[in-house]
């Protein structure tokens, strides 16, 4: 089968802190968008054969078109006929490489909100640049003015951040709207040449999605077809295509991640897929046995299941420091993968490629931000996908293009649970880095019981999916108690309820005193080692999200 060209808008990162939001605003439009550097050539672009490009967004970014060095754009892809839309430092480079000109301008520096006046005629520029067609202007945006003279210019609230302006439009260029401080907010040229000064893709700019429906279907001529059926089809193609005859290795976790790469190889080639769960001895209570169940026995998907509890917790007796956990953990999955590999091999034949669950995320981290390259190491995410060379695996990454909330989307198409769909994200090292200082069994079991008592009070309360993850910690730390009149000296546990977007950053939950007093409780009564319970309210940063 051939595969369809898919209708993409480009959009070329200039460094905004909010350049990813572009491409997720697109997307939640069910139009496909990918984010890539801004030296990237009409050329390189055209020759990703996959693609039918529609229109391209320049973002943001923090440089100034003026400064020597300045991040620029291929002009072929101004040149190229098809729409562009530039965004703060997008429209002041474009306005600058078209041959305007921008200044800083001191006076007329914004920062937060601002409101835009548009001041395009009504009807012929509205038909003329289509962006701000539909879109209507707000009750508490009209003057007493307006009501006077009868008529209602449309204002909206917008998101601003900078301090240069374009103080001479390129030929052919026309002012759409203005702000008090600044006389260009909003310019374009008939042919789809669009510039915000503002920025539509915050939600602090609420008409903002509007506006980027209108450049993607109005501008742009794009048909809503980026959905999860189609993404599936689309990806089962690929992956035969991909995979032949081959078998597949899909390390499965328990996560959202493995387990939607899992269906969808499956869907794709079948029985070549086997899929492996490894059983760390540190997974949260009854982890094993509902991957298991779910696997094999509700999506019929042949899963090999290896205890490997005694291994993992032999390696790690004694140790204590969080970065050598980690290490110890990362390497002990390789060995174990290995000797399996080798043993399945020999069974049915030789296995070819490893299914991953590697997003879209991951991918734009390390090929369009030189400072994630650079940024210092906090701890090292231990990851499965660093297989050692000789086993010689082809990598199957299915979800590559995708945000966590697409492959959500998709996890509950393919029929994969919703309570395992919804699953806050666990980390590799599970709970061992929950354990805090020495890990034991008896330690992983008090703290099996704890974490299962703050995961069921939290899904009772009905906030479960408010939250980005939520768990207990086991410290060291041990207290006097008094219980049933005797004393007690037992165990400090700490519970962690984050709400975040992206992990990246994180605030601490505001979980109510009821629910946190039911916690607490059951926690004191249940499981005998606990005598005290202390919650997190630290934010990330100045905090990580896991203790260790
Ligand atoms: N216990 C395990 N057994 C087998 N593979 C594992 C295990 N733990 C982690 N992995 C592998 O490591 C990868 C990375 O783990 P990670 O936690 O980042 O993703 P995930 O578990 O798929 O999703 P989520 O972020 O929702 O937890 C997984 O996709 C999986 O392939
Ligand atoms: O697969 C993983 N291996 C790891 O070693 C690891 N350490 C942290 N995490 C998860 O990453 C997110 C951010 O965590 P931190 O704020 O603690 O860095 C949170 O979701 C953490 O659970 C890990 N995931
Ligand atoms: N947010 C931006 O894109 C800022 C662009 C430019 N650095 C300015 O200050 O005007
Ligand atoms: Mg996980």
């Amino acid at each position: 089968m051939q595969l369809e060209r898919r209708q993409a808008i480009i959009v070329l990162d200039y460094g905004s802190q909010v350049s990813r939001l572009i491409t997720r605003r697109i997307r939640e439009c069910h139009v496909y968008s990918e984010l890539v550097p801004a030296s990237t050539t009409l050329a390189e672009l055209q020759a990703k054969d996959h693609l039918d490009i529609k229109g391209f967004i320049l973002s943001g970014g923090p440089s100034s078109v003026y400064d020597e060095g300045a991040p620029s754009c291929d002009p072929a892809i101004l040149h190229s006929g098809l729409p562009v839309l530039g965004i703060c430092y997008g429209m002041q480079l474009m306005a600058q490489q078209l041959g305007g000109h921008v200044e800083p301008k001191h006076g007329t520096r914004e920062y937060g909100p601002a409101t835009i006046e548009i001041v395009a005629d009504a009807e012929q520029d509205y038909a003329t640049y289509r962006i701000f067609e539909g879109l209507k202007p707000s009750p508490e945006q009209t003057t007493h003015l307006d009501r006077l003279t009868q008529h209602t210019p449309l204002r909206l609230p917008v998101w601003m951040s900078h301090g240069d302006s374009v103080d001479q439009l390129p030929e052919g260029f026309k002012v759409l709207a203005t702000t008090e401080s600044n006389p260009v907010a909003v310019i374009a040229h008939p042919k789809g040449l669009i510039g915000f000064q503002f920025h539509p893709e915050v939600t602090h700019t609420p008409q903002g999605k509007e506006l980027i429906k209108n450049f993607l279907f109005r501008v742009c001529d794009c048909e809503a077809s980026w959905t999860p059926e189609k993404v599936i089809d689309e990806t089962v193609e690929r992956i035969r295509q991909q995979v032949g005859k081959e078998r597949v290795l899909c390390a499965l976790s328990g996560g959202v991640d493995s387990a939607v790469a899992a269906l969808l190889v499956h869907k794709a080639i079948g029985d070549q897929l086997t899929c492996m769960f490894v059983d760390t001895g540190c997974m949260r209570e009854g982890e094993g046995e509902q991957v298991v169940e779910t696997f094999r026995n509700h999506l019929h998907i042949p899963l090999v299941a290896i205890d490997a509890e005694e291994r993992f917790l032999g390696k790690l007796a004694g140790v204590t420091d969080p970065e050598r956990k980690r290490k110890v953990i990362g390497e002990e999955f390789i060995r174990v993968f290995e000797e399996e590999a080798v043993k399945l091999a020999t069974e049915q034949g030789k296995i070819g490629f490893l299914a991953q669950g590697t997003l879209y995320p991951d991918v734009i981290e390390s090929t369009s931000h030189d400072t994630a390259n650079t940024a210092k190491r906090i701890k090292t995410h231990h990851n499965v996908g660093g297989l050692p060379e000789e086993m010689v695996f082809k990598l199957v990454e299915p979800l590559r293009m995708l945000f966590k909330d697409e492959v959500r989307e998709i996890g509950l198409e393919l029929g994969l649970p919703e309570e395992w769909v919804w699953r806050h994200p666990f980390p590799g090292p599970g709970l061992a880095i929950r354990v805090i200082g020495d890990i034991t069994k008896e330690k992983l079991d008090i703290l099996r019981k704890a974490d299962k008592i703050v995961i069921d009070e939290i899904r009772r309360a009905g906030v479960y999916r408010e939250l980005g993850q939520a768990f207990a910690v086991l410290t060291p730390i041990q207290s006097v108690g008094v219980m049933g009149d005797g004393r007690t000296y037992g165990n400090l546990v700490a519970v962690r309820a984050v709400t975040t977007g992206d992990f990246m950053t994180a605030d601490w939950a505001r979980l109510s005193p009821e629910l946190l007093a039911r916690i607490s409780n059951r926690l004191v009564n249940e499981v005998h080692e606990i005598n005290r319970v202390v919650y997190d309210i630290t934010s990330k940063p100045p905090a990580t999200i896991e203790w260790e």
